[in-house]
């Protein structure tokens, strides 16, 4: 990597509804971006937007791959705070991936995908950030993937039709619950959830749509994190779709190193979704204050990410924003994995442009469809990253990201771990049919890489490896390892009108 710099963008922030920025007395709502070595970073928001400067000497390139950069691809859209998100030029709000589409819609989608260049939008300034991206299909083409793609033995693509992942796992609410209560089966018997039952404590997260805030539960006296998005925001940003698949996907599952949601609910302003609150905060954070990772150190993360991928594969679910960012770290220094918003169901293929430029793999640049071996990808992004202190692929802007990702050349550091560089060039591979992890034995290959050989991959399920790093919380709702938020800013969302409620009925 030949530039020291990173532009990790942190963009000004909503508060829920009223769609202001949050003061930006938050670091983390600065959009400057710096040049660091790792050290002396003040704090979690000012590490987001650095990367770690690199010894030009002590790397060498190598091409793992090249591809030559084609003229078509996706356009990654920003809203107006600079938070990347789907595209607003799609027509309907409730269009987005959880259709299905007809082969009539696809053609279409091909002839506009067609006026769609990489370079198009996708250097808009807000979008050179870490800040996942989204894109309704409605912009992509079907690519029809002639490539060698579906020349290997070992591939798992097929052509069958996406699914149709819209509401399925929907249950029918009881009728008589109302919409900010509803009684759900635990392991202690049936409980009538109502919002009152949390007391709200403070603000630990921003997000596109609204916020996350410790808060209590009165009646178990237990700490969760309430997630709280506005629907005007949720509607305007045409994320109907992305945040629902977020919470059915999030109903459906259940694992260590997942997030695990409580209960959701809605008034007629605001989506909740309550969570165990993580109290380590975000590996990202560790990370920049490390500046990069030991290879033992990586491999712990990454082997709770393996079995989280392998288990969410296993439903069909892809999960698409694999980042340190998403990535919080308990206070058994374990993992959970946060962050649904662009996890979908699907059979096959998807052809929406999401995820955090990045990571993201070139089938997705390439408007080529793509599926869960976009999570490989990722993973092998992360663990360079993890390793190197700063992922493989960098520009400032977006374009300059995705062609580095289409070439395919890779900056290694001299020093760095032989097998566990071999396991990254396995996972960076353009061909996604002979990329490890979607081939014919899936999760298996890359758990039986050599730079996993030491583990006992049920101990890694049943949390017996000891983490590598253990955060300094005093109580469950310690709140230390994230950053502050203005909480006067917050101006309650405006209720959203009778039709646009609607839009939310089976939330
Ligand atoms: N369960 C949790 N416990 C503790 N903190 C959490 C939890 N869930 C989320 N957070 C914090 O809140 C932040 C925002 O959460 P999340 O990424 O889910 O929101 P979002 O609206 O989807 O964000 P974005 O718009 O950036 O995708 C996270 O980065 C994390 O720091």
């Amino acid at each position: 990597m030949s530039t020291a710099t990173c532009a990790r963008f942190c963009s000004p922030l909503t508060t829920a509804g009223n769609n202001k920025a949050v003061a930006s007395t938050s670091s983390s709502a600065s959009s400057k971006l710096t040049t660091g070595t790792g050290s002396g970073m003040t704090s979690a928001a000012t590490h987001k937007k650095q990367i770690p400067a690199t010894n030009t000497n002590d790397i060498n390139t190598e091409a793992t791959f090249t591809f030559k950069l084609g003229g078509k691809g996706g356009r990654c859209n920003t809203n107006s705070n600079g938070h990347s998100v789907a595209s607003s030029e799609s027509s309907d709000p409730l269009e987005s991936d959880y259709s299905e589409e007809t082969e009539e819609e696809e053609q279409q989608q091909s002839k506009q995908a067609k006026h769609v260049s990489l370079s198009s939008n996708s250097s808009s300034s807000a979008a050179t950030s870490r800040d996942s991206v989204g894109h309704d299909a409605g912009d992509v083409e079907k690519d029809e993937d002639t490539n060698n793609d579906t020349n290997n033995d070992d591939s798992v693509d097929d052509e069958s039709v996406e699914e149709d992942d819209g509401n399925e796992t929907d249950d029918e609410e009881d009728e008589e619950d109302s919409e900010e209560s509803s009684s759900v089966q635990t392991a202690k018997g049936v409980r009538k959830y109502h919002l009152d039952d949390y007391q709200i404590i403070k603000t630990v997260g921003t997000g596109t749509f609204g916020r996350v805030c410790l808060c209590r539960d009165r009646i178990s006296e237990k700490y969760c994190a309430m997630k709280i998005l506005a629907m005007s925001a949720v509607i305007r940003l045409k994320q109907i779709e992305h945040v629902k698949n977020e919470r059915n996907i999030l109903r459906e599952i259940r694992h260590p190193f997942v997030i695990s949601l409580e209960w959701s609910t809605k008034d007629d302003s605001n989506l909740y979704m309550i969570f165990d609150y993580v109290c380590g905060g975000e590996l990202f954070t560790y990370l920049r204050n490390a500046g990069k990772f030991t290879s033992q150190t990586s491999n712990f993360y990454a082997a709770e990410i393996v079995s989280a991928l392998e288990y969410l594969h296993s439903l069909q679910i892809v999960y698409r924003d694999l980042k340190p960012e998403n990535l919080l770290i308990n206070r058994d220094g374990h993992l959970k994995i946060t962050d649904f918003g662009f996890a979908k169901k699907l059979r096959d293929r998807t052809w929406t442009l999401c995820g955090t430029p990045e990571y993201i793999a070139p089938e997705i640049i390439q408007s080529k469809g793509h599926n869960r071996a976009v999570d490989w990808w990722a993973l092998g992004v992360l663990i360079y990253e993890m390793l190197v202190g700063y992922p493989p692929f960098y520009d400032e802007q977006p374009f300059g990201i995705y062609e580095k990702i289409l070439s395919g050349k890779i900056e290694w550091e001299r020093h760095m771990d032989p097998i566990a560089k071999d396991l990254i060039k396995k996972l960076l591979v353009n061909d996604r049919t002979k990329r490890l992890g979607n081939m014919k034995n899936g999760a298996d290959d890359v758990k039986r890489h050599r730079w996993f050989k030491h583990l006992n991959w049920n101990d890694v399920y049943n949390k017996k490896l000891k983490p590598p790093i253990l955060p300094d919380v005093h109580h469950d709702g310690d709140t230390k390892n994230f950053d502050d938020y203005p909480e006067q800013d917050w101006e309650p969302a405006k209720a959203v009108d009778q039709r646009d409620l609607q839009l939310f009925n089976d939330f």
